[in-house]
């Protein structure tokens, strides 16, 4: 479909207010494994970050990678667990994640937004040990502990280390890994740290971008909007369930902590992060606080 000359000056015209509102703002956005698939699909994501940034944004990309790590894992003989979104991590797992996280996955995201002009630098947790752990319980319906091994719970993030790579025109590009006391990596969801992140840097938004239109009720229709009381009650009917509970609890909580507008959107869209950013078209689910 091609567009008008005057249709496209438009749309470049609309984007004024948002890249002057946004102007050296924080943006966080999380870059699920669900939304990796396509190589065109991740070119365009690399050029929308590089563009974001070129306008005077401060994107800050934080990565999942949760099918990549259960490929490697099949093809080690070993089959991929989740209990409540969260993967069972024992030490030959965290192996691997820490290879596809810290390794493929990062260093692909790096490599393609260096290509499209940006200035990249992945990064785990463990640099400059800014993601610090514990060991996370699980509750059980009786309230006990269940313990799916080296998964972490962030204690604290350091917001330096991102700070200076934004100060000095990089892109952090973050891989979902904590540190413990003793220097042993952690395994975290990546929504909980995109979360946690948009917190402690007090961004301006928080993009979570998944496999799905947005969150979805049961008979499959977008939820455009949600507020803390909705998602009560769509945790306590069934209808989200996987990994969209650590995604909308995460979500939730940024918002409830000051991050002015909260979104998850569907990666398979082309450019949907720049639709949701520099547009007036709205993409996807919004959560609010309230
Ligand atoms: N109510 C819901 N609406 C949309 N997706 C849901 C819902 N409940 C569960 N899901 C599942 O959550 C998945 C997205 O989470 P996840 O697989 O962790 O993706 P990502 O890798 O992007 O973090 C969707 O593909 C879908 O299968
Ligand atoms: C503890 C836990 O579940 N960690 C995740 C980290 C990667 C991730 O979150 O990837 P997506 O965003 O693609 O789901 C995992 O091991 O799969």
């Amino acid at each position: 479909m091609s567009v008008a000359p005057i249709d496209k000056a438009a749309i470049l015209a609309e984007a004024l207010p948002y890249i002057r509102s946004f102007n050296n703002k924080t943006i966080v956005v999380k870059y699920g494994g669900n939304a990796m698939t396509d190589d065109k699909l991740k070119e365009d994501f690399a050029k929308d970050i590089v563009l974001l940034k070129l306008v005077g944004l401060n994107p800050v990309v934080v990565h999942g990678g949760g099918p990549q790590i259960n490929e490697l894992l099949e093809r080690v003989g070993k089959e991929g667990q989740f209990i409540q979104g969260m993967r069972v991590t024992d030490s030959e797992t965290m192996d691997v994640v820490e290879m596809v996280l810290g390794g493929l996955v990062n260093k692909e995201i790096v490599s393609l937004l260096n290509k499209h002009g940006g200035k990249a630098v992945g990064i785990t947790g463990k640099d400059g040990h800014f993601i610090r752990a514990s060991k996370l319980f699980l509750k059980s319906e009786s309230d006990e502990n269940i313990d799916i091994g080296q998964v972490g719970d962030i204690e604290h993030i350091d917001p330096s280390l991102v700070a200076l790579l934004d100060s000095q025109d990089f892109i952090p590009v973050i891989a979902p890994i904590g540190v413990g006391q003793d220097g042993e990596a952690y395994n975290i969801n990546a929504d909980v740290v995109a979360g946690k992140l948009a917190e402690t840097l007090k961004a301006e938004k928080l993009v979570l971008m998944t496999n799905t239109p947005g969150v979805l009720d049961k008979q499959g229709k977008l939820l455009t909007g949600l507020t803390a009381a909705k998602v009560d009650e769509l945790f306590a009917d069934g209808t989200i369930s996987g990994g969209m509970l650590p995604k909308i609890s995460s979500a939730l909580d940024a918002a409830k902590s000051g991050v002015n507008s909260v979104h998850i959107i569907d990666g398979r869209v082309p450019h949907a992060l720049l639709l949701e950013i520099l547009t007036d078209e709205g993409v996807g689910t919004m959560i609010k606080a309230g």
